[in-house]
């Protein structure tokens, strides 16, 4: 009985509320209303002493989603699912994360900032002309925002260090929380028309790190530190005046972890990986169009540079070019243009390195890979194009450990020191090392691996031998032979010299 009544008298109390605030809409004319609530505003701020920030999600003429707001989103759904009572579940494109919990409308979560208290509450307006529509869907022109709240005697701290600091810590989140994407160039005969791109994707999810990469920890470190200093160097790079970009030159043999370590670098630092194949741009107007939609935060791959393009010789080869061009008649010309492909120059590469336009969006590395350093040309590897040239090798003993962690589970065991005195003898790649620890049949165990690599150690040991006995049977043949030709020659010489003596009739 009691409920009964309670309900009922909250049930006028509402339809009372509803009536005055329609009054005040209808009968209000709208500056009328405005001038009202900027007085209200007025004595409330007087007694009030707290500040309040408005953040909306979309701004400017052309209603761009405000980059902030995405920040501060990002930076509340971090914190808020722990504090929050309603949550709102969203499933957002891009994120590794199935859901996505925010706080729910009209919530609020308190949050600190050196010791300084704040409120954060999620809201929307509705303006227009429905008031109170009762749709299942939410009405068209709802507005979102933040809005922040803190004490007026913070004022300084909260507006240039705390909206500074969640705008950051925002970005940060989503960038980690982003899935990396592994982009190709598509050929530029697709790049025009509807929704076609210059660059496609797929999600990368390659598992290499630096922990499972095998090699020397101390060329590990080196390469971590680098990357890191790199990354927070902003400043560092504006301050020397340099484009924030850096260039890695990873050269060695096929199968010691080029393009691991490539992934292994994406994944450490958090970047897309743009893999470029030279081969299928036409010019270096397009190879400019390429690099100018790689956004920062990007690594891009030229893989086995040697040989996606004839670049070493390019430059050499443009001079005596251009004697028999001018012979050619113009039809031949022309179908040879077109059958030779890519026409990608080496001085074009070079200003896509280093010229002008790699410095727009800054924070962007470049990765090189070659199996022969010395083939190519010394202008495209110098310092300062390429920053970093970095040696992958053979596989030692440290590289080795790393492999029997990774796929063996075994930080020691007592035939590492035989299968170490081996790496020193014999030249094994990382690569087959591994494939030689892996078992080749469920009851093969730890001990059985270690073997099989041992074996096929010693098998790569008598085949080098061999090979070595061979070449240096090949060179002794080689400078017998030359002896031979050499007294041959000798004897011809003699034979020639007591001829003419003959001739000229001396005894
Ligand atoms: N240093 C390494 N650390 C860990 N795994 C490695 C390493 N080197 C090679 N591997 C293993 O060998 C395979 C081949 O290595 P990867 O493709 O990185 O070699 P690469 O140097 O890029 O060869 P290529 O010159 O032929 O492109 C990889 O899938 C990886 O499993
Ligand atoms: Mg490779």
């Amino acid at each position: 009985m009691m409920m009964a009544e309670l309900w009922s008298q909250m049930g006028s109390l509402m339809a009372t509320i509803i009536f005055i605030y329609t009054l005040f809409e209808k009968f209000f004319p709208p500056n009328l209303r405005d001038r009202l609530q900027s007085y209200t505003h007025k004595i409330t701020s007087h007694f009030y002493p707290y500040i309040q920030i408005t953040f909306p999600e979309f701004t400017g003429e052309r209603l761009k989603r405000s980059e902030a707001y995405t920040s501060i989103q990002t930076y509340l759904t971090a914190s808020s699912s722990h504090t929050a009572k309603r949550l709102k579940a969203e499933v957002v494109k891009d994120s590794h994360k199935p859901l996505v919990l925010s706080m729910d409308d009209n919530e609020e979560i308190a949050d600190e900032f050196r010791g300084v208290k704040v409120w954060w509450t999620a809201s929307k307006t509705t303006t227009g002309s429905q008031p109170f529509s009762f749709s299942y869907y939410p009405p068209p022109d709802a507005k979102r925002y933040y809005k922040l709240s803190f004490h007026k005697s913070h004022r300084d701290l909260i507006t240039m260090n705390y909206i500074h600091y969640v705008l950051e810590k925002g970005k940060e989140i989503a960038s980690k929380n982003r899935q990396l994407k592994l982009f190709t160039n598509n050929p530029s005969s697709g790049w025009y028309g509807y929704k076609s791109t210059k660059w496609s994707h797929v999600i990368f999810e390659h598992p290499a790190s630096f922990e499972t990469l095998a090699m020397e920890e101390r060329k590990k470190e080196e390469i971590i530190k680098d990357l890191e200093k790199f990354k927070g160097g902003k400043e560092y790079y504006a301050k020397i005046g340099k484009a924030w970009k850096r260039g890695y030159l990873l050269y060695g043999p096929p199968g010691t972890g080029k393009s691991t370590m490539i992934a292994a670098m994406a994944n450490f630092m958090n970047y897309d990986l743009y893999d470029l194949e030279l081969t299928a741009v036409k010019d270096n107007t397009e190879l400019r169009k390429l690099l100018i939609e790689t956004p920062s935060k990007s690594i891009i791959v030229i893989e086995d540079i040697d040989c996606s393009l004839d670049l070493t010789g390019q430059r050499k080869k443009k001079k005596e070019e251009n004697e028999n061009e001018k012979e050619k008649d113009p039809m031949k010309r022309a179908q040879e243009e077109e059958s030779k492909g890519s026409k990608v120059t080496l001085s074009g590469l070079l200003n896509f390195i280093d010229g002008i336009w790699s410095a727009c969006g800054g924070e962007r590395i470049i990765i090189f890979t070659t199996n022969f350093v010395d083939k190519l040309d010394p202008a495209l590897i110098r310092r300062g194009r390429m920053d970093k040239h970095i040696e992958l090798s053979y596989c030692g003993f440290e590289a080795f450990r790393v492999l029997a962690k990774n796929y063996l589970d075994l930080e020691t065991h007592g035939l590492f020191g035989r299968i170490g005195k081996l790496l020193e003898e014999v030249n094994m790649t990382p690569a087959d090392v591994a494939e030689n620890l892996m078992p080749k049949s469920v009851d093969e165990g730890v001990e059985d691996c270690l073997i099989n690599l041992i074996k096929a150690l010693e098998i790569a040991k008598e085949e080098e031998a061999k090979k070595k006995a061979e070449e240096e049977e090949e060179a002794r043949k080689k400078v017998e032979e030359e002896e031979e030709e050499k007294d041959k020659d000798k004897e011809k010489n003699n034979e020639k010299t007591s001829e003419g003596v003959k001739e000229n009739g001396f005894h």
